[in-house]
């Protein structure tokens, strides 16, 4: 009955009672690995931990019930899109709806039936992994790989209150493919598109740090986000980028350079001071990505005007 193409899960049973536990991770062996806790507070420890792809949960238990952790649940970013299946000894009608009033995606009731418990697990994973590729896919650019507009937006904004938390310093480095207009006319729409892919490979290698993000802005313009980067940093990581599509040497007979190439505005977000509190940054999250953006994109202006395959660094 279980989808056995798919790859294993990691299921967290969490229940009071033992021999549920043991009956349950018995029935579930075969979707993967079955985690489990007896209390919520050892789950939600064991979620910030792991990652789980779907957790049973039952409703009654002593110190904080089900639904009070789903209530956490589902107020934490981290934790809000795993999905509970919510299991309880009551029938009636108000428990049912308050679990899906809750944010549980389905009700089980006490005593477990094998056959109804793996057809609803299944369904559940199923419906998981499907919208977990939707979600990779809505953030991804399709020609390239790398992560779109949407995606960088979402990150942006993370970054910008993990740096101001941690009072480091986050570049970003818009990147935008010179004459490619020309190349287009004279090379055609396909060789276009591949060469715009060998650009991201050029970006992937480039910004080689673990947090560093990549992602297609839009037509032949890219953005790199440079997490704990002062502008020293992310102009090195600039020069990168130039010689790696030096070293590609791709023929781009219409522009001066012979080969492909890029120009590059840099920007970065100085570290808030250890005297500057948090608080006091006056501007919103989203005014101050547009602000670190419009300075980026600014930069990229003089770089283009400056005679391209260059970069410039936007003033502070
Ligand atoms: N092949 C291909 N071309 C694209 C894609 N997205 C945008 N373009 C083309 O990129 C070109 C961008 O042209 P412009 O904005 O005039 O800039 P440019 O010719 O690169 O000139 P400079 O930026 O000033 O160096 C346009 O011809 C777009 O059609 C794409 O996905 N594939």
């Amino acid at each position: 009955m279980n989808d056995t193409a798919a790859p294993p899960a990691t299921l967290l049973l969490v229940d009071d009672d033992p021999s549920i536990i043991q009956a349950a991770s018995r029935l579930l062996s075969d979707f993967g690995r079955c985690r489990f806790a007896r209390s919520a507070v050892d789950a939600l420890r064991l979620l910030r931990n792991e990652p789980v792809d779907l957790v049973l949960l039952d409703a009654e238990m002593p110190e904080m019930g089900g639904l009070e952790m789903l209530g956490l649940m589902q107020n934490s970013s981290e934790l809000a899109e795993i999905p509970v299946v919510l299991l309880t000894s009551h029938r009636d009608e108000a428990t049912e709806e308050a679990a899906f009033a809750a944010g549980a995606v389905d009700f089980l009731s006490k005593p477990i039936r094998p056959g109804v418990l793996k057809a609803r697990v299944n369904t559940q994973l199923r419906l998981s992994r499907a919208l977990a590729e939707v979600r990779r896919l809505s953030r991804t650019d399709t020609l390239t790989g790398l992560a779109n507009r949407r995606a960088m937006q979402e990150r942006l904004e993370r970054e910008v209150l993990r740096a101001d938390r941690l009072r480091t310093p986050t570049s970003v480095l818009m990147i935008d493919v010179d004459h490619f207009k020309a190349f287009n006319d004279l090379y055609g729409h396909v060789a276009g598109d591949l060469a715009l892919i060998k650009v991201a490979e050029c970006m992937r290698k480039a910004a080689s740090r673990a947090n560093d993000f990549c992602a297609r802005w839009g037509g032949e313009e890219f953005v790199v986000l440079l997490p704990d980067t002062d502008s020293d940093g992310a102009m090195a990581v600039a020069s990168h980028m130039h010689r790696a599509l030096a070293e590609l040497a791709h023929p781009h007979e219409a522009s001066q350079q012979g080969c492909l190439s890029t120009s590059i505005g840099v920007a970065t977000l100085v570290a808030l001071s250890s005297q500057q509190p948090i608080e006091s940054v006056a501007h919103s999250l989203q005014d101050r990505v547009e602000h670190l953006l419009g300075r980026a994109d600014a930069a990229l202006y003089r770089a283009k005007s400056a005679g391209r395959s260059r970069s410039e660094l936007a003033s502070t």
